[in-house]
């Protein structure tokens, strides 16, 4: 067995048995499984959903909808200074195109409500008052100058710049008057050493003894919004959260928050931390990049089935190919059990190839509306209107997807496809004239050769064509460059034959009548 394999089985068999002695020495996940599966995805509206977001949302909708459980969407906009005015109506209509509805949200209302962390202070602040009195917390009177200090000191030294500590030891006394004095404050809490592992779903049993290695956090800041970890746990907790489903950036912070949950005396839901998605560089993708944004693959023409199934290439979860699963399919399948451990990159090639799947499914089941969505991207006063029939529009999609001609509809209005919309303008044509004299012939002898083919499939028609290639005294090979030209204005492009098919046998008749026509005038 490969050492690779090996570790991977002995991490399932380490995550099996950990979650079994459940609660032994592991630091307390104590959150029963199987009881009201409640998840979250709770991003902050600093900038628009991309690839990375999408990918943790659909794992938290997969997580509660494969458990009967609560999908909830929750806002979490404390750092004001970062806000970006529309990402939250965006967002939202994003996770809506991709199908991942929340149960409860801003906009879908629920009975744990507010859902937005900035209409929720009062909790936080009332929570803080909690861990102020139970001595867990503390406040923290340090400026900002002896905190800059402190940081250069620890640079200095070659260390790791952490607080230290130094408010933890204030005489009640002194707090009172700095309080009373309105002196500005954080509140910070208490870090007790965290040595025994604690037990993440997906990687297994973690240690990381977060005391060692930083100051106490700020929990509360000096504006009175408390920070990412505090208000995170005081909603899971107020929200019943059973399992906390996040990017593996937040890996170190969870002993943090469990010493949160401690300190509340609360119990903490399960933790499972996601596999990154990663540019080239191996950095995680963020919101700041314009072309993984969810609108931009939406604005490309991909469907949200494909864009679903690109993202569940990093992290797996499921035992089969998904490249053409609905979401209902991928609930049925998903398995946190399958979840991969290790950040990976994207291949755009696989979106090309869910989408073109999605298509195909389409054609089957939603035969109309995918015809419907082909003809919404000519205009009303487009001239080729009178070519968009049904039929005409099916046999297009039908011949593009099966000889894997695009993967999405957006391609066919591409200028390579032109000639399935738009008949050759008059100057290609007359430059033809140019160098094929007895043209007009040529074409008239080609219409009576077509007129007599009953299926016009590409099969059929490509012997009759290189049949009259050879009748004309030309080389096959000139004989399709000038027929792709006519029917086309195109140099290059599919066989005639199967351009002749795709168009029809009235449709190649008329193109070839027209250039006759045009030839003939001056
Ligand atoms: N590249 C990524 N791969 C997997 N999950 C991600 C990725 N980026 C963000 N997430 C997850 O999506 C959720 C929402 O993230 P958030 O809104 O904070 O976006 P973000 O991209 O992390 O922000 P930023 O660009 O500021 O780093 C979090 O659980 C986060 O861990």
């Amino acid at each position: 067995m490969a050492a690779s394999m090996r570790k991977i089985c002995f991490r399932r068999l380490l995550r099996r048995f950990s979650t079994k002695r459940k609660g032994v020495n592991c630091l307390s996940t104590s959150q029963d499984a199987s009881s009201n599966v409640r998840v979250r995805f709770a991003p902050s509206p600093t900038g628009y959903l991309h690839l990375g977001g999408l990918r943790t949302a659909l794992y938290n909708f997969l997580f509660a909808k494969s458990r009967e459980g609560t999908f909830v969407l929750r806002i979490e906009d404390t750092d004001q200074s970062r806000l970006i005015p529309d990402a939250l109506d965006k967002l939202e209509k994003m996770l809506e195109w991709s199908g991942l509805v929340p149960d409860e949200g801003p906009s879908h209302g629920g009975k744990y409500g507010p859902y937005i962390q900035s209409l929720r202070i009062d909790l936080y602040q009332e929570s803080i008052k909690q861990l102020l009195q139970n001595g867990t917390a503390y406040h923290c009177f340090c400026t900002p100058k002896r905190l800059d200090l402190l940081r250069r000191d620890s640079v200095r030294r070659g260390e790791t710049p952490r607080y230290d500590n130094r408010c933890r030891h204030l005489e009640p006394g002194v707090i009172k008057e700095k309080l009373d004095a309105k002196t500005p404050y954080v509140v910070r809490l208490k870090l007790e050493p965290t040595p025994d592992p604690w037990d993440d779903m997906i990687k297994g049993p973690i240690a990381h003894n977060v005391a060692e290695i930083e100051g106490d956090p700020v929990i509360l800041k000096s504006d009175g919004f408390p920070t990412y970890h505090f208000a995170n746990v005081v909603d899971d907790h107020y929200m019943g959260i059973s399992h906390v489903l996040r990017g593996d950036e937040w890996i170190h912070s969870t002993p943090k928050h469990l010493l949160l949950y401690k300190a509340f005396g609360w119990s903490a839901p399960r933790f499972a931390h996601l596999p990154l998605i990663v540019n080239q560089d191996g950095t995680k993708l963020s919101k700041r990049q314009g072309d993984i944004h969810i609108e931009h693959f939406r604005d490309q023409g991909y469907l949200p089935e494909a864009v679903v199934s690109y993202v569940t290439t990093i992290g797996g979860g499921f035992k089969c190919n998904t490249a053409s699963l609905t979401l209902d399919q991928l609930v049925q399948h998903f398995d946190i059990e399958r979840v991969k451990s290790y950040h990976s990159r994207l291949d755009p090639l696989f979106l090309e190839e869910a989408n073109r799947a999605h298509l195909m499914r389409l054609m089957k089941t939603r035969h109309a509306e995918l015809v419907a969505s082909l003809r919404s991207l000519f205009g009303s006063a487009d001239q080729q209107q009178e070519i968009l029939t049904d039929k005409y529009l099916s046999r297009v999609l039908h011949w593009s997807l099966t000889e894997d001609r695009i993967s999405k509809l957006t391609d066919l209005v591409q200028p390579k496809f032109a000639f399935l919309w738009e008949t050759p303008q008059r100057d290609q044509i007359q430059m033809l004239r140019s160098t094929h004299t007895s043209l007009t012939e040529l074409l008239t002898d080609c219409t009576k050769k077509l007129q007599n083919v009953g299926d016009f499939e590409k099969d059929g028609l490509a012997p009759v064509l290189r049949e009259h290639a050879k009748a004309s005294g030309l080389k096959t090979s000139v004989y399709m460059h000038l027929m792709r030209e006519v029917l086309s204005g195109l140099k290059e492009g599919p066989p005639v034959a199967e351009m002749m098919s795709v168009m029809g046998k009235d449709n190649t008749l008329r193109r070839i009548h027209h250039t006759i026509h045009l030839l003939q005038s001056r």
